[in-house]
């Protein structure tokens, strides 16, 4: 084979998959397979034991999952009988929930011969014992949950298991897990084949990968941990809490910002903070945080995915996903309820988000990995703008080594250039807006959000159970009302707007909608060159226009 040939990326259909696989593919519009794919698919396909490190986004998932269907399919051709034949641990219940979601689309076609159950959703063992009893080909749960079915005797796996996965491997130790898993090893079979997929590859890998793997394969992809400068644009603003919000939520109501965006603040009271601050302005959003029920979180995630919702503020506080802490020694002592197996950043495939928004910026050079990886996911393209105050330039700074890639020295970090004065009017009314958001408005709104939220999670199963087709009736994106709503707030008058802005938002022409000025199809060359000098104006949005379809529709 020439050089030209070698490097030529394979096709799925030349890795002598299942036909069932390759029109499940096909359906998800996957032309080629990334980069990890191409590798790792071969290599399992042989049976080895692999460990996959790739970056976040780069589709580690199907690496996996792919082999493992297509290993059971094979061996479906010569079993008797129904067995458990991959287990597929994860440290969060939205990364089951997730994983299952794959399997099943890669499975569309071949449903009844491949079934994948999560056991990862807290309810009570014996409600799970029946689906296991049936012993399906794939198990996705964490590892706690797993060893809970095992010890109950509602899982066997001594006999038939022939494939462990654990995804997201560097976090199944910091999320607490390293007792569970080698508990676990004890009710494996003796022979198995195994794979360890992470996006690093720390200590705490290669802790597991000599407590799981055989003679292992270690595929590194040579690459940073984030996409390409092509794909993915950093911007950063200086700037400090009151211009924060005011900046926010002018981006959002001149509509500077578009497309599915995610704001992420460091700790659960800032997520409400925002909400309750952006209700004033009449811009809904929805919160993602380790306290809500994890079936709400998976809803909320899906409803995303699907369009439903455009703006999630997400909170990643660090006690939970910090991999440098430790079960024993929480970061903050608190005494609300988080949910262990929760994770916010990490992992969770949020579909076609055009932009993340660092409210306030992460706490370390990972979390901030981790949040810019929620977008231009795929091959899809992202940008994220963190607002940096002055005592954080530091950290910002030790984020920009990180990530720096290749050999120029020129800075990951674009300025978003931003002229608060021309936004005095938004200042006075983001400060007034702000003010009102006091404690005990964000408070009450914690209580009510998560009453509400249980009551609907209660909603929610048993309209699961009647429609499992339609999982669109819930809305998580409700305003909440513990702060007064001042009518004229959400209006955005005129005289408002900076001058410059003017003809770009529509907001001048009375009664039209503005968003159509941002339709880059027909806008004049001036227009467009205004357009391409503002870093957030020239970004792309997918999601956006999916949006505007299912409105009209
Ligand atoms: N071959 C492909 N072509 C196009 N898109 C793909 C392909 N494979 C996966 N994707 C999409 O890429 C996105 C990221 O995939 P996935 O969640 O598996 O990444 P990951 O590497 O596991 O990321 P993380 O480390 O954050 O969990 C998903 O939306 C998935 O649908």
């Amino acid at each position: 084979m020439s050089d030209e040939e070698d490097e030529k990326p394979r096709h799925f259909h030349e890795m002598e998959l299942d036909d069932r696989i390759l029109k499940a593919i096909a359906k998800l519009g996957w032309l080629q397979p990334t980069m990890i794919q191409e590798k790792a698919i071969p290599l399992l396909l042989e049976g080895k034991d692999v460990l996959v490190r790739a970056r976040t986004g780069s589709g580690k998932t199907a690496a996996f999952a792919i082999p493992v269907i297509q290993r059971i399919l094979c061996s479906k051709k010569l079993a008797t009988e129904q067995a458990i034949k991959a287990l597929i641990l994860a440290p969060s219940k939205e990364l089951c929930h997730q994983i299952c979601g794959v399997v099943k689309d890669l499975t569309y076609k071949c449903s009844r011969e491949v079934r994948c159950i999560d056991i990862a959703p807290q309810v009570d063992l014996s409600v799970q014992k029946p689906l296991l009893v049936e012993k399906p080909d794939i198990v996705v749960g964490t590892p706690a949950r797993t060893l809970q079915h095992l010890k109950a005797g509602n899982l066997n796996l001594k006999k038939s298991l022939e494939m462990v996965v654990v995804d997201e491997a560097d976090l199944v130790f910091s999320f607490g897990y390293e007792d569970e898993i080698k508990e676990l090893m004890g009710y494996m079979p003796k022979i198995y084949q195994a794979i360890l997929a992470s996006a690093t590859l720390s200590n705490d890998v290669k802790n597991l990968k000599s407590l799981i793997l055989h003679n292992p394969v270690t595929l590194k992809l040579e690459e940073p941990d984030l996409a390409p400068a092509s794909q993915l644009t950093h911007y950063h603003l200086y700037a400090e809490e009151m211009d924060k919000a005011a900046i926010l939520c002018s981006l959002l109501k001149l509509h500077l910002i578009r497309g599915k965006t995610i704001i992420f603040v460091n700790t659960v009271d800032k997520c409400y903070k925002i909400k309750l601050f952006l209700e004033q302005f009449a811009i809904p959003t929805c919160v993602l945080n380790s306290e809500l029920p994890a079936a709400i979180r998976c809803h909320s995630v899906n409803q995303f995915n699907q369009g439903i919702y455009d703006i999630i503020v997400a909170s990643d506080e660090k006690s939970l996903e910090d991999p440098g802490t430790k079960k024993e020694e929480p970061a903050k002592k608190s005494k609300r309820k988080k949910d262990k197996e929760s994770g916010v950043s990490r992992g969770i495939d949020f579909q076609c988000v055009a932009n993340v928004i660092n409210f306030d910026f992460p706490q370390d050079t990972q979390a901030y990995i981790h949040r810019a990886g929620r977008t231009a996911r795929g091959n899809n393209q992202g940008s994220v703008l963190s607002f940096v105050s002055l005592k954080e330039k530091q950290l910002l700074e030790k984020v920009e080594k990180k990530i720096r890639q290749g050999e120029n020295d020129e800075s990951v970090f674009k300025t978003y250039q931003f002229k608060l004065n021309e936004i005095e009017a938004f200042r006075y009314r983001a400060k007034d807006a702000w003010k009102a958001v006091t404690r005990i408005a964000v408070r009450e709104a914690r209580l009510k959000e998560i009453k509400m939220e249980i009551f609907n999670c209660q909603k929610l199963k048993s309209y699961f159970e009647d429609n499992p087709t339609d999982l669109n009736i819930l809305r998580h994106d409700k305003a909440l009302h513990t702060v007064k709503i001042q009518q004229h707030l959400a209006d955005v008058p005129e005289y408002i707007v900076p001058p410059t802005l003017k003809s770009l938002t529509g907001i001048a022409r009375k009664g039209k909608r503005k968003r159509e000025h941002f339709n880059t199809s027909g806008s004049s060359s001036s227009k467009f060159e205004v357009k391409k000098s503002n870093p957030l104006l020239s970004m792309q949005f997918e999601g956006f226009k999916k949006k505007k379809k299912k409105q009209n529709t």
